[in-house]
């Protein structure tokens, strides 16, 4: 596609998206404005969350509360492996592109799924290590005749739109640091804007704008400051280095600081500006990485940057001295709303720390905060009553009420919400028909502790943080499994408050999408997809995706018939580490984009898995106490990948069934010897003794152990 192409003349009624202002003339669209103007093209899905403001609502009528019954899937695609599916697809003129996991580029055929080209970019497995929450990608920004991807190595790519040819490329991190790339880039003033991830591992975090030409860095802005002794960094962040300094102390830059831009970043037209989300602390535990206390602007903050210099404008901070992994990067929506008979233009926000947040986006002062969880329910759990970091924020002030306990620096602290967050980046959509924001939401509580002998480890998460291994007994394993919960709420921003809640079967659900015909739809941890009456929460119809459906859905129309499109698969962080909270079992079948139109007829395709039975695991000499260390060097190095108590969401290899536990010197081949790191294993050696990685067997035996027993008392060995 020449730039000329993606010109779009029309006369033009322009609806600036959500404001109510209407502009008559005659003009020609340019990709920017097309944006802008997201209603005049109602067909498309243009950018990530359809319009610049991102409130996922489409225009959209076909597919309603009384036709929706009739869906059905249209056509499904496979994305060619099974990691997690997390991306929003793009749609323009009768082409989709979406990414899957590695960040690999589908362009395929809107109306049928045909595949026109695919792009991978070829990243080395080594890195997988390096990424917190699998090798995901939330999706591309199509402009001017390019897409545009963040690739998870950090790289950030353009492609020719047409046939998926690298027009440029720019290394946008220092690929010697653990930094990765999820998050979708966002276009506008002819600027790619692009983040990065890494904070549990120790980055310091920033956002870049690109020109969308050239892939010239015009600017960049860090979100947290470095060490001072090396000065300003020549960035646009300079200008409010000292104020951000003086919210931190000790030496925080050892570790980076954390604050990455891992996914929000808004562009708001009417302010030219760029709202960015910015993440947690690193370490996570404030008591190390700040030591004298502090707000350590800007983790956890709304940060608005002018979009053509990256100069700061405002910023909002939800949780000032982060300690929690509570960041502040979860979608951000823009809109319109008339509160107290007075029109504002807010951001809303459902950061992980859950409160909703409703800000002035001409100044960033605070209008509203609430808590979307109950955080006030002081229920008891196996283990004990859980700790909110706060009850309530303080309007006046914009500060929260924290609770003095859940600093955790008495001992071992049951901390609500958990660092999943009471919502993370599963994207909320907005109905300005029912004027009530659809977030997936979960309710979970997990035990922090102080770290005393917090080292840095380079290459690894540092955390500061102590979680606790998981307790082998059935019954409590059972109890906390069953305390962690998820629901679809329907949030009514003017009346802080729940206009509906949805109970979903465990957390972690898909975002959500809605549609002008009065109907919103989710995806679900359990491999669903459902559609809602948006103003009751009714459930109207559902599909069975056979695999975690959790990306944003996005809809479209072509040719007089309107789509519903949602990619769907196993893989994620869930999928990695709370392999203990899937409702149902991970399969590895690959990802796929699910399609759907009224009366669509095209078969589901057909997924199996043969269940593998658990081999009986070795019993290995070891104490108690060596079984415990066992547990503890599990937990620092492998339950990120192979789950929590070796419970996998079954992408990764499950090590209760793996050959390797069987034999001692395979699995220190695999451990220490570092012989699976070109298939993505950290390189261990100089963090694990051969002693060590035996008390990891024997605990990794322990845990097949009880899988095996399970299995047994399930089905009976056959008497002979
Ligand atoms: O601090 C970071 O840099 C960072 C990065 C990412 C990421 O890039 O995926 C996640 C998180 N943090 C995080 O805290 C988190 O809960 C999370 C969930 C997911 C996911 O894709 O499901 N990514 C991330
Ligand atoms: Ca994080």
């Amino acid at each position: 596609m020449s730039a000329r192409s993606a010109l779009v003349p029309i006369i033009l009624t322009l609806v600036v998206a959500g404001t109510g202002c209407t502009v008559s003339s005659t003009a020609v669209l340019d990709d920017d404005t097309a944006r802008v103007a997201a209603d005049a093209e109602p067909g498309n899905w243009l950018s990530h969350g359809r319009t610049y403001g991102e409130q996922r609502f489409s225009p959209l009528t076909r597919i309603s509360t009384e036709t929706v019954a009739g869906l059905g899937l249209a056509w499904s695609y496979d994305l060619g492996m099974n990691r997690g599916a997390e991306a929003t697809p793009i749609v323009r003129d009768g082409v989709m592109y979406v990414t899957s996991a590695w960040s690999i580029v589908h362009a395929i055929s809107a109306k049928t799924g045909a595949k026109r080209w695919v792009y991978d970019p070829k990243v080395s497995r080594e890195v997988g290590p390096k990424a917190c929450c699998d090798v995901v990608n939330r999706g591309v920004a199509v402009h001017g005749g390019k897409v545009f991807v963040g690739v998870i190595d950090g790289r950030l790519v353009a492609l020719d739109a047409a046939t998926g040819v690298v027009a440029w490329e720019t290394v946008t991190v220092d690929q010697s640091q653990p930094y990765t790339i999820t998050g979708a880039p966002r276009v506008a003033n002819g600027l790619v804007y692009i983040g990065n991830g890494g904070a549990e591992y120790g980055v310091r975090g920033y956002v870049s704008a690109y020109d969308a030409q050239t892939g010239a860095l015009r600017w960049r802005f860090y979100t947290v400051p470095g060490n001072p002794a090396t000065g300003p960094d020549g960035a646009a962040s300079d200008s409010v280095l000292e104020r951000m300094r003086a919210t931190w102390t000790g030496e925080w830059w050892q570790n980076g600081g954390g604050g990455t831009v891992w996914d929000a970043i808004v562009y708001d037209p009417e302010f030219d500006q760029l709202l960015v989300g910015v993440g947690n602390g690193s370490p996570w535990n404030q008591q190390i990485r700040s030591p004298g206390g502090g707000d350590n602007l800007f983790l956890a903050s709304i940060v608005a940057l002018d979009a053509k210099t990256g100069a700061y404008k405002w910023h909002y901070q939800t949780t000032p001295g982060e300690t929690w992994d509570y960041t502040a990067t979860q979608p951000i929506m823009l809109a319109d709303l008339t509160i107290g008979g007075t029109p504002r233009k807010v951001a809303m926000q459902a950061p992980k720390n859950g409160f909703f947040y409703v800000i002035n986006r001409a100044n960033g002062q605070l209008i509203s905060a609430d808590p979307y969880l109950d955080m006030k329910a002081a229920k008891d759990t196996p283990r004990g009553a859980p700790v909110a970091w706060a009850y309530a924020v303080d309007t006046k002030t914009g500060r929260p009420i924290e609770n003095p306990e859940a600093r955790f620096k008495a001992g071992t602290t049951l901390i609500h919400p958990n660092p999943d967050g009471g919502h993370n980046w599963h994207p909320m959509s907005y109905s300005p028909q029912t004027g009530l924001v659809y977030i997936p939401i979960q309710d979970g509580a997990i035990d922090f502790a102080h770290d005393p002998a917090y080292t840095r480890l380079e290459g690894f998460q540092n955390l500061g943080v102590l979680i606790g291994t998981l307790p082998d007994d059935p019954q409590v394993r059972k109890a906390i499994r069953n305390g962690y919960r998820g629901a679809l709420l329907a949030w009514d921003p003017i009346a802080r408050k729940a206009a509906w809640r949805a109970e979903r079967r465990g957390a972690y659900n898909g975002g959500t999408l809605a549609v002008a015909g009065g109907v919103v739809f989710q995806g679900t941890i359990d491999g669903h997809f459902l559609a809602m009456d948006a103003k009751t929460g009714k459930e109207l119809w559902s599909f069975d995706n056979q695999a975690a459906t959790l990306a944003g859905p996005v809809s479209y129309e072509l040719d007089g018939e309107q789509y519903i499109s949602v990619p769907a698969g196993y893989g994620g962080v869930f999928f990695l580490i709370n392999g203990l909270f899937l409702p149902r079992e991970g399969s590895p079948a690959n990802a796929r984009v699910y399609t759907f139109k009224l009366g669509g007829s095209a078969p589901r395709p057909v997924i199996q898995f043969a269940r593998i039975p658990t081999p009986k695991p070795p019993v290995l000499p070891v104490t108690a106490d060596q079984y415990r260390r066992g547990g503890f060097l599990y937990d620092t190095f492998c339950l990120n990948c192979h789950g929590i108590a070796a419970i996998t969401g079954g992408v990764l290899p499950d090590l209760r069934k793996s050959g390797r536990l069987q034999d001692a010197v395979l699995w220190k081949a695999a451990v220490v010897d570092e012989e699976l790191a070109s298939r993505g294993m950290p390189r261990f050696s100089r963090h694990i003794s051969a002693a060590d990685a035996e008390l990891i067997r024997a605990y990794v035996a322990g845990q097949a152990g009880l899988l095996f027993n399970q299995e047994q008392e399930r089905t009976p060995p056959a008497t002979q």
